[in-house]
């Protein structure tokens, strides 16, 4: 057997980083300067930026500091969903539809053709559906080249109080999805009961993967999810292969629960 090079990088996942802000606005701020950091990378390694992001209450706190920022190279962003709830893409339960009005509305800079939806309008088959956008997704990464698997410069997640993220929910059959790189779900605990949403495998060969996390209700699964050696919690399985990275950047009171090591925040 080839003796291991003591200098070898480790294969071992990287513990997730845990930062706290005193209150939305300043996770906000934070949170904008740490996505323009990671688009200024990718713009280096590949002249763009592949980000996808969620729903529920991140697109808020993502636009609400990001829009207007002169470093932001709109241009450059290809952007996709980490998960869609298979409603009309106007539907109020729509991520596509939240994410349109708190950010995409409101930068003509970036075009339409930069967003890749998840659209029911154009296939209502789930399967059918996460087919397609595994496609989009081949298309975006690979070119004619076939790759494994996708690698986002930035993953952007939520968390549920029951510890899901994207669409990835305690105990269903998906958290063992290693094949697929887009997976339906038809019968989510969480309404609406069907979804589409990216498997761990996409997630664990991200650049960076961040939750961002804000409220108190959050605060007894946020300890539960980076103090569980068990990773029984779809969020705590989210741990990217070196040398990707896991954050949370979170509000104090979201962190208030947790004995975590929390570090101080530097770009
Ligand atoms: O259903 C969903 O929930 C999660 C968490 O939402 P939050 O409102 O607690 O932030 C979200 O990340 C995901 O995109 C969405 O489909």
């Amino acid at each position: 057997m080839a003796p291991i090079a003591p200098n070898a990088p480790s294969t071992q996942p990287a513990d997730p980083i845990l930062v706290s802000f005193p209150d939305q606005d300043e996770l906000s701020k934070h949170l904008a300067d740490f996505v323009i950091k990671a688009q200024n990378e990718a713009i280096e390694r590949r002249n763009k930026f592949t980000l996808a992001t969620s729903g529920g209450s991140l697109p808020k706190i993502l636009g609400k500091n990001i829009i207007g920022r002169p470093e932001v190279r709109w241009d450059k962003w290809q952007v996709f969903f980490a998960d869609e709830r298979l409603v009309p893409l106007d539907h109020e339960d729509s991520n596509f539809r939240l994410c349109n009005d708190e950010l995409f509305s409101k930068v003509p800079e970036l075009k339409r053709s930069q967003i890749h939806t998840i659209d029911v309008s154009q296939l209502d088959d789930a399967e059918e559906l996460s087919d397609e956008y595994e496609k989009q997704l081949r298309d975006a990464f690979a070119g004619k080249e076939s790759v494994r698997h996708p690698v986002f410069d930035l993953i952007l997640l939520g968390m549920g109080p029951d510890g899901h993220t994207c669409s990835l929910f305690p105990g269903h059959e998906l958290l063992a999805e290693r094949t697929r790189w887009v997976a339906p779900i038809e019968d989510s605990p969480k309404p609406p009961l069907r979804r589409i949403t990216l498997t761990l495998p996409v997630l664990e060969k991200a650049h960076r993967v961040v939750f961002v996390l804000s409220g108190k209700e959050k605060a007894p699964t946020l300890a539960k999810v980076l103090e569980d050696e068990t990773k029984s919690l779809p969020a705590s399985r989210v741990r990217p292969t070196p040398p990707g990275d896991v954050y949370f950047l979170c509000t104090d009171d979201s962190a208030a629960e947790t004995k975590y090591t929390r570090t101080e925040w530097k770009l």
